[in-house]
């Protein structure tokens, strides 16, 4: 079995071989421009063309990541690239939900004990104690009720929020409420204090989170993009802090990364930022999930993780 590997920034060796470890097996070997000698797999990251269009004896492709926008966009402009019927995996968490976790979970809790307004009362040197939040004004809700989003939902129920999540189709998450399609996305919204988002990036999500949105979530609203930049318009979440019907924001992504330094992101005082690190690939987890799924395709059985084309997902 021969495997070949591309990522533009991971330490190449040190995964040829932990991939080397896991299928002993196999032949694993990084691709070099011109390399067309045969491969079963391969396992890429933003992934030259030539690399794998015309490669119809592929078993997998697999994403090293768990979004699969950046491919799925390149595939578009060159629809050659995935040979057809080559299946595309994608990392199916791997270790991203308890990053997730640990990134909403903080996030929500430092809102919910205003710690944001401790941190302002602090730079005026006020010493005042404000009224607590009521777990029952502080309505979690989850955009994007998959892998990630799913898990993140749990952990917050867990810590005795209200918790509801949407998506495609009906979850049944333990104390979680689902609203899915489209005509209950009103109905989630309506009452929703924390918003998170954790939907991929596909056309029909693409600025979904826009002003006709924000004004439909409860008032002093919180929000958290940890998904794909392109799915908030910046400019109406600003224009809601602005408006006072959002109280803060955490941002990860952007639809322009890195974000530019000029942009008035940086400079609000009510939104905080990291740079798009919310759940990155952990090694270790990444190798014996995707050796795992090779290892299930090889004995023809049909693993999770394939991306649907049709979806964008
Ligand atoms: N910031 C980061 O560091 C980071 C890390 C990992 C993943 N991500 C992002 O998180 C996303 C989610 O990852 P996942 O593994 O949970 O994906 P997933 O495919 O398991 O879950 C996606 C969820 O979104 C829902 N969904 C999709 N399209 C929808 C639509 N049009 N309407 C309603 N619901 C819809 C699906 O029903 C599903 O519940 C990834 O696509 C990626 O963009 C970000
Ligand atoms: O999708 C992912 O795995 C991360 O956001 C890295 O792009």
């Amino acid at each position: 079995m021969d495997i070949i590997f591309h990522h533009p920034t991971f330490e190449t060796q040190s995964w040829l071989d932990g991939m080397q470890k896991q299928l002993p097996e196999a032949r694993v070997r990084q691709w070099h421009p011109g390399d067309d000698q045969p491969a079963d797999y391969a396992l890429v990251w933003h992934p030259p063309v030539e690399m794998l269009s015309g490669r119809q004896a592929l078993k997998g492709v697999f994403a090293l990541g768990a979004g699969v926008d950046s491919i799925l966009s390149k595939l578009q402009a060159h629809p050659d690239m995935l040979p057809n019927g080559v299946p595309l995996f994608r990392l199916e968490d791997t270790g991203m939900a308890l990053q997730m976790q640990e990134y909403a979970v903080s996030q929500v809790l430092h809102w919910f004990r205003r710690f944001d307004d401790y941190q302002a009362l602090k730079q005026q040197a006020k010493w005042l104690p404000l009224e607590d939040y009521r777990r029952e004004d502080f309505t979690i809700g989850v955009l994007g009720a998959g892998v990630l989003g799913g898990k993140v939902a749990q952990s917050l129920a867990a810590w005795g929020f209200p918790v509801r999540c949407w998506s495609r189709s009906h979850k049944n998450y333990p104390g979680i409420t689902s609203f899915a399609g489209h005509e209950q996305l009103g109905d989630f919204l309506n009452g929703t204090r924390v918003l998170i988002n954790l939907l991929p990036n596909t056309p029909q999500t693409v600025g979904i989170i826009n002003h006709q949105l924000l004004n439909q979530l409860a008032n002093d609203a919180y929000v958290m993009n940890l998904a794909r930049g392109v799915h908030l318009v910046e400019n109406d979440l600003l224009a809601a802090l602005e408006s006072g019907k959002v109280k803060g924001a955490m941002l990860d992504v952007f639809a322009k990364e890195p974000l530019p330094v000029d942009s008035p992101l940086w400079k609000h005082p009510r939104i905080a930022i990291t740079p798009h690190l919310a759940a990155v690939t952990r090694p270790q987890e990444a190798m014996e999930y995707i050796a795992k799924t090779i290892r299930q395709i090889e004995n023809g059985e049909s693993p999770s993780g394939q991306v649907s084309l049709h979806n964008g997902y």
